[in-house]
């Protein structure tokens, strides 16, 4: 039974397969005046356009075309690691950090973790044939990896589906020994990989071990060895091999032979001084499906595969994740980023915008201040939060200044935002920006930046305080309060505007503008809950000592505050 979501007057989609669409009553489908049903069919999944299926007066369907995004689709064939550092989970985080959807059939679900393998379910085979069928059946998968196969029935399984729901590429990693000695497909499955799987796969990626299982327990000791295997590998029927080395005994380097069936490849890396190698195999395999399900070419694809394990290995070299040897590694590569920023366990506080101190670079050079001293100044001063706002500076000369102050204030709690320049923020990992109406929208730097990054937007009117706060604006600044010379041809708001954009603001407001010490008092004492602070430039970083001028500001702060409660 289908169920019909929210009804509008006389027109509404629904999304329901084409059974789904005849099985509505006609008699229904007319009396709720339908007029537009919206049909996900199989039946044109190669164009990947869906049908609108119209109403016509008699209640038949006519059909007209809407083009859709054709989103790049690994199909992954693998057992489950508890641990997830290798495995579906491993296929899954691959396909995630390269852009490629992942759907999932499941082997075996293993219990394991860093230490080895505690134990392996495995699913029945008419499960793993139903995971099979309901994800090729209804999605069009480009590409499948397969990973542990651990009984002939389900390499069997595999080969009929790929038969009737054929793909663009087989990319088998041959999983038999885990990476910790564990068993995970018996000899009977070598059979099954020589028979069913290697005439139809695109490419194997067997390490040493597997290689040498596959070639009857032929020695493969050297690089020579790796060249010999890669070649009757393919004599096998497969269209390509990639023998991993990464087991090579007394090699400096992670070497790897690539043999596409004319030209032998020797893809030489440094070897990577790490104990996070849990899940190396899976996930080159599934990054190499990921290459070709975005359309790589085969050696393309090898290349970026092994790029992309090797910088996430270094990436992780230090992280720390169970007690056993062999630790899971980070493919979305920011656990460490977030590691460091647990000093602020909160991402934004709005009390941060107290007492708001935004740099100037021509105020530091007049006074030969350097950036970081300057901030230090500031922040030792009671500055509770820090922009960069650095508009005549090399590039490269920002980032690195952005990175010593970040661990200046990051050591007392204080968040640094940079202005107007996402990349810099996004390069130096600062907690977030400050945007203008001229500068990149607002939703954009989110989208860019991600939900844990502070954005605050300078907003002179209440339609502009709405705008940043669709957009996922943290706060706003609102502005000139009063005549500056630091930012040419500024509109002065006064109070009055502060106070009218304050009342329309849902977020919480910095003001802005010609505030100082001798009239920092009248701003806090406007009376509008959501205004938080000063933000100010000239006030504590035009002078000699930054550290005194914050200090007497934090003192008015302090006092009007007070007052006002
Ligand atoms: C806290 C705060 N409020 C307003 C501004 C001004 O930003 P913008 O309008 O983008 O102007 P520039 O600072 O880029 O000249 C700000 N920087 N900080
Ligand atoms: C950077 C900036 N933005 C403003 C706005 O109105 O949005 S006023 C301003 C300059 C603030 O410097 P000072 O504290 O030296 O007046
Ligand atoms: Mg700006």
């Amino acid at each position: 039974m289908v169920s019909i979501p929210e009804l509008h007057s006389n027109f509404f989609i629904i999304s329901l397969s084409l059974n789904h669409y005849q099985s509505v009553p006609q008699g229904f489908r007319q009396s709720k005046g339908l007029s537009l049903l919206l049909v996900n069919s199989r039946i044109n999944r190669n164009k990947h356009t869906r049908i609108f299926m119209e109403m016509q007066g008699n209640g038949s369907p006519t059909t007209s075309n809407q083009s859709t995004i054709n989103i790049p689709h690994v199909l992954t064939v693998a057992g489950s690691d508890s641990g997830a550092g290798a495995g579906i989970q491993a296929d899954l985080k691959a396909c995630a950090a390269r852009g490629v959807y992942c759907s999932t059939v499941i082997t075996a679900v293993t219990a394991q973790n860093t230490v080895g393998v505690q134990g392996v379910n495995v699913v029945p085979e008419d499960f793993v044939a139903e995971q099979m069928k309901s994800v090729l059946s209804d999605m069009h998968v480009d590409v499948v990896k397969t990973g542990m196969l651990p009984s002939i029935g389900i390499v069997k399984i595999l080969h009929q589906h790929l038969r009737e729901y054929p793909v663009r590429a087989l990319v088998v990693d041959p999983v038999m020994v885990s990476t910790s000695g564990d068993v995970l497909a018996g000899p009977s499955v070598l059979a099954g990989f020589r028979e069913d799987l290697l005439p139809m796969a695109d490419i194997i990626t067997p390490n040493l071990k597997e290689a040498s299982a596959l070639l009857d327990g032929v020695k493969i000791k050297t690089v020579s060895d790796m060249r010999s295997a890669a070649k009757l590998l393919h004599d096998m029927g497969v269209r390509n091999v990639l023998v991993k080395g990464g087991d090579l005994p007394d090699s400096l380097d992670a070497v790897d032979i690539f043999f596409d069936g004319e030209h032998l490849y020797e893809l030489r890396s440094s070897r990577i001084k790490t104990r996070n190698t849990h899940g190396t195999g899976c996930t080159l395999a599934s990054c190499i499906a990921a290459e070709l399900a975005k359309g790589a070419s085969m050696l393309e694809a090898v290349k970026v595969a092994k790029c992309f394990v090797e910088t996430a290995l270094d990436y992780s070299k230090e992280i720390f994740i169970g007690n056993g040897p062999q630790g899971p590694f980070d493919h979305l590569m920011k656990l460490k980023s977030n590691a460091h920023n647990s000093g602020r366990q909160v991402r934004f506080n709005p009390s941060d915008l107290f007492l708001y101190a935004v740099t100037d670079s021509g105020m530091n050079r007049r006074w030969g201040h350097s950036i970081s001293d300057a901030v230090k100044a500031a922040v030792q001063g009671g500055a509770t939060i820090v922009q960069l706002r650095e508009k005549d500076i090399d590039t490269r000369d920002f980032v690195e200044a952005a990175k010593s102050c970040l661990q200046i204030c990051r050591a007392h709690g204080v968040p640094l935002l940079i202005n107007d320049r996402i990349d810099v923020a996004l390069a130096c990992d600062a907690d977030g920006v400050h945007i203008g109406q001229s500068d990149m929208p607002a939703h954009t730097a989110r989208a860019l930046l991600g939900p844990e990054k502070i954005i605050g937007v300078s907003c002179k009117t209440p339609e502009q305080a709405e705008q940043a706060w669709i957009a996922g604006a943290d706060y706003i600044g609102c502005g000139g309060v009063y005549p500056t010379n630091t930012k040419a041809n500024n509109l002065t708001v006064g109070l009055d505007g502060l106070k009218t954009v304050c009342l329309a603001s849902k977020l919480p407001v910095v003001a802005i503008g010609g505030i100082k010490v001798s009239n920092a008092r009248p701003v806090m004492e406007i009376g509008v809950p959501n205004l938080k602070g000063v933000a100010v430039v000239s006030a504590i970083f035009d002078s000699e000592c930054v550290l005194t001028e914050t200090r007497k500001l934090h003192a008015v702060l302090t006092e009007a505050t007070a007052a006002v409660k």
